[in-house]
């Protein structure tokens, strides 16, 4: 449905003749019926590949092509098949109302939407008595949704959603999960960029984890989360009065104390590093309680690729 090919994008930088690369060969290809997550911190270059894969803007280098239409050759025909919610929601009339904003929209694709259609979207999205009121009035979640409803109009197979939970609140960000499972049933194709890992642990299928503008790891979301629920455990050590500085003189950092145990969390990579811990704990006369594998959230696994990598700059 989509396939990005080592796409570069730089910007020039404020006061030097370098240029920052916000997008440093990012390759990805998503799947018919699939949502594929884009996580990444702050600045990892999320927005600007989405930008790219939507024609917004233009790559340095690099391939992108939307059901097998390049999107710098045969822009109108790869563009007619996407349709893209950016953050700050960018695609909105702020003095039209959702409804009008939808017909707008969808007019400009040659589509013509009925106003029933339309409250139908919005209802779908619960926001259907904000049908007739400015953009402009409404709050910063129903904004999001009006966007989203203008996305949904368009009726295209793709959504490209960039941070579509920002602003929304608890009940709402569940809801929008609700919502994008139900677009997958429908068929549809999902690529979102975001930073609430509750939503990808509900509705991924894949996830792609970028860092300093390069993918530094794209997977199934179980496949992850079964990899790093393996290598996650959780030691209990026996609290005495030495513990603690012998655990400092070997390298540990964090702990949590309950009553007389100690905890220790840890994220290892082959089962050969937690017999090297047990023999390294025997020879220091350090009792184990007990050892248990923990499960891992999308927080953690975040945490260990984003913290991993090294700069690219
Ligand atoms: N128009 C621009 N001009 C110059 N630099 C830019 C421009 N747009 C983005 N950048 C820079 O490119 C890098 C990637 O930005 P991008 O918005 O793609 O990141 P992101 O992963 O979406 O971040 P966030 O999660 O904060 O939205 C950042 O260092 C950003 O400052």
């Amino acid at each position: 449905m989509i396939q990005i090919k080592n796409l570069v994008k730089t910007y020039p930088k404020r006061g030097s003749k370098e240029r920052l690369k916000a997008v440093d060969d990012v390759s990805l290809e998503l799947k018919p019926g699939e949502i594929f997550a884009l996580l990444g911190p702050n600045g990892a270059g999320k927005t600007t590949t989405i930008k790219c894969a939507c024609g917004l803007i233009v790559p340095d280098s690099g391939q992108i092509k939307i059901k097998e239409h390049d999107v710098l050759k045969n822009r109108s025909k790869a563009l007619q098949h996407i349709s893209v919610v950016l953050e700050g929601n960018r695609n909105l009339y702020w003095r039209m109302t959702p409804v009008e904003n939808m017909k707008y929209f969808a007019g400009i694709r040659g589509k013509h939407l009925k106003k029933t259609e339309a409250l139908e979207i919005l209802k779908t999205l619960g926001i259907e008595e904000k049908a007739n009121e400015i953009v402009h009035k409404l709050s910063r979640g129903m904004q999001q949704k009006t966007a989203i409803a203008v996305c949904l109009a368009a009726g295209t197979d793709i959504l490209l959603l960039d941070e579509p939970t920002l602003g929304l609140d608890v009940n709402s960000a569940v809801e929008f999960r609700s919502l994008l499972k139900n677009l997958q049933e429908r068929g549809k194709t999902i690529l979102l960029s975001t930073h609430d890992m509750n939503l990808v642990e509900a509705v991924a299928d894949r996830v792609a984890i970028m860092s300093k503008a390069r993918i530094v790891v794209c997977e199934e979301k179980k496949k992850l989360l079964s990899l790093f629920s393996a290598r996650g455990y959780k030691i209990c050590l026996i609290e005495n009065d030495s513990l603690q500085k012998k655990l400092r003189n070997l390298g540990f950092t964090e702990w949590h104390k309950d009553g007389n145990i100690i905890e220790i969390h840890l994220n290892l990579t082959t089962s050969k590093q937690l017999y090297e811990i047990i023999e390294m704990f025997k020879n220091n006369q350090i009792e184990i309680e007990s050892i248990e594998r923990e499960l891992v959230n999308f927080e953690k696994i975040f945490i260990s690729y984003t913290n991993d990598t090294p700069s690219q700059s």
